[in-house]
């Protein structure tokens, strides 16, 4: 028997500018897929978002996104929690489970500046601002005349910060910037073969209890599936690698006529060295492909980077 739908839901999120937007969609989308449904939000703030002044890497990841959130789901002030799939663990702690991955925005990075069009017209000794090591380890290793420095903040205080002149360049998810109407921002958008994307990126999920069948079903259609599958290959490999935030770690999965293709990056975040691997598979077995790509990125060398990089 099919669970009787709730009458009304409320939206755990935390309250940067781009997480008020992702969970304004999905209101919006529930507002107008069952326009019976009441839909509140309730702005959280977590961990990540107060402590500001070390780079993420340093305090933990990306638990400390969501772990708030959840808190507010067992305990029943919220029935779901919007994620940017990006920040959302690779491990759910028991008893939660992604209910929907919508569809994917510009999973790009994006070049953002005020004076230069891309990387290559950087002059040696240029500043350029980025908050993950992925993208700093990926920046050093193609252009290693530049100088990559820690930027955090939310998207409208890092821009600010380029603006102040404190960087020549700095690079951010094309994602982030256009769904908060700043597309006209990103001087170029970054090939896969320059900066491969996060697992996740410009992917929106939906979590909520594992028990509740009730918004499984209500959530449904939000999925997206060929979204849902890429990014089940991009979490499958990070996971079996242990990804977190503190590994420079990519994962990116494109629909190629039909087929999930899969390309995975590991590198030292001084760009010395760096590993990538790729294979093709179907989408029904999106999760074994993000397996495969691991263990050939580790036949490539990875767990050497992996090990070195332990603390
Ligand atoms: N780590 C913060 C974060 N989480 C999701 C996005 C962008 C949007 C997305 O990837 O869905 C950003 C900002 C950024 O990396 O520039």
């Amino acid at each position: 028997m099919s669970p009787t739908l709730p009458t009304k839901v409320v939206i755990a999120t935390r309250e940067s500018p781009l997480a008020l937007w992702q969970a304004h969609f999905v209101k919006s989308w529930l507002e107008k897929t069952y326009p019976h449904l009441s839909v509140q939000l309730l702005g959280i703030t977590t961990q990540g978002d107060k402590i500001l002044d070390v780079t993420l890497n340093k305090i933990g990841g990306k638990g400390l996104f969501v772990k708030e959130l959840e808190q507010a789901m067992s305990e029943g002030r919220a029935d779901l929690a919007v994620h940017s799939m990006k920040d959302v663990p690779m491990v759910l702690p028991e008893g939660f489970s992604l209910a929907a991955i919508g569809e994917r925005e510009d999973p790009r990075d994006a070049f953002v500046s005020n004076r230069f069009k891309h990387p290559d017209e950087l002059p040696a000794g240029a500043i350029v601002g980025t908050a993950s090591l992925r993208r700093e380890s990926q920046i050093r290793s193609l252009y290693p005349h530049l100088v990559v420095k820690p930027l955090r903040g939310n998207v409208g205080t890092r821009l600010k910060k380029l603006d102040d002149g404190e960087f020549d360049a700095i690079i951010l998810a094309a994602a982030g910037l256009k769904r908060l109407g700043l597309t006209e921002r990103i001087a170029c958008e970054l090939s896969p073969e320059i900066s491969l994307p996060a697992p996740g990126q410009g992917a929106v999920g939906i979590e909520i209890c594992s028990d509740r069948a009730d918004l499984m079903a209500l959530l449904a259609p939000f999925n997206h599936a060929e979204t849902a599958a890429c990014v089940t290959a991009e979490r499958a490999l990070s996971r079996r690698l242990n990804g977190s935030c503190q590994i420079p770690l990519a994962a990116y999965a494109t629909n190629e006529e039909g087929f999930l293709r899969l390309r995975g990056l590991v590198a030292m975040p001084d760009g010395s060295h760096r590993v990538v691997a790729e294979s093709n598979g179907s989408f029904a077995a999106a999760d074994g492909l993000g397996r495969i790509v691991a263990d050939l990125l580790c036949t490539e060398g990875a767990r050497e980077i992996l090990k070195q990089l332990a603390v």
